[in-house]
């Protein structure tokens, strides 16, 4: 079922998670249901500290047709080359989107759902997402790779937003 989606400012977006020691069935649980609340968000990617877990765990789904899920237990970027500049968004500051410049192409590696250590190529909009959701595991947020004159107006136009509709 659903999970309840931690919004900015919240502390536990600013966390490092630990890793995850072994795939057990409570996290088997999780991971589906990160897939369902990312889908149903929508979105294209979800972190555990985004769900209130303060786990290496992230879920990512870019495809429009939502059948290429990819679960990554304790991810790490091996190796980057080329750059991409992307409109980026994020389930925890609805409402924000910025450009961001990342490497565009990364060799990821990690644990899937049965525990197996998997490594792959990843570029374009996979390479980006899951470079914002490792992101999230080190407690680091889109908007930290803006300037500072940009990332003040993104955080004070998504608390006017908030204002808004705790006042609506
Ligand atoms: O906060 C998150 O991790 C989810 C975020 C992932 C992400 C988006 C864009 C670039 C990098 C990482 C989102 O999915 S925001 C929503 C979004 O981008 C989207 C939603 C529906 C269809 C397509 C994109
Ligand atoms: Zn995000």
């Amino acid at each position: 079922d659903k999970l309840d989606i931690v919004l900015y400012p919240d502390e536990g977006l600013r966390e490092v998670c630990k890793p995850v020691p072994e795939m057990t069935d409570e996290l088997d649980k999780l991971i589906d249901e990160m897939f369902y609340t990312m889908y149903d968000a929508p979105g294209i990617g979800l972190a555990a500290p985004q769900v209130a877990v303060q786990q290496r765990l992230i879920v990512v789904d870019i495809s429009e047709t939502k059948d290429e899920p990819i679960a990554l237990l304790n991810p790490e970027i091996v190796k980057t080359a080329g750059k991409i500049t992307w409109e980026e968004g994020c389930l925890s500051i609805p409402g924000i989107y910025a450009k961001v410049d990342r490497p565009s192409d990364i060799l990821v590696r990690g644990m899937d759902r049965d525990g197996k250590t998997i490594e792959f190529e990843a570029n374009e909009l996979l390479a980006v997402c899951i470079q914002h959701e490792i992101d999230h595991l080190n407690g680091k947020l889109f908007i930290d790779h803006l300037s500072g004159l940009k990332r003040t107006r993104a955080i004070q136009k998504f608390k006017k937003e908030m204002a808004v509709q705790a006042n609506s």
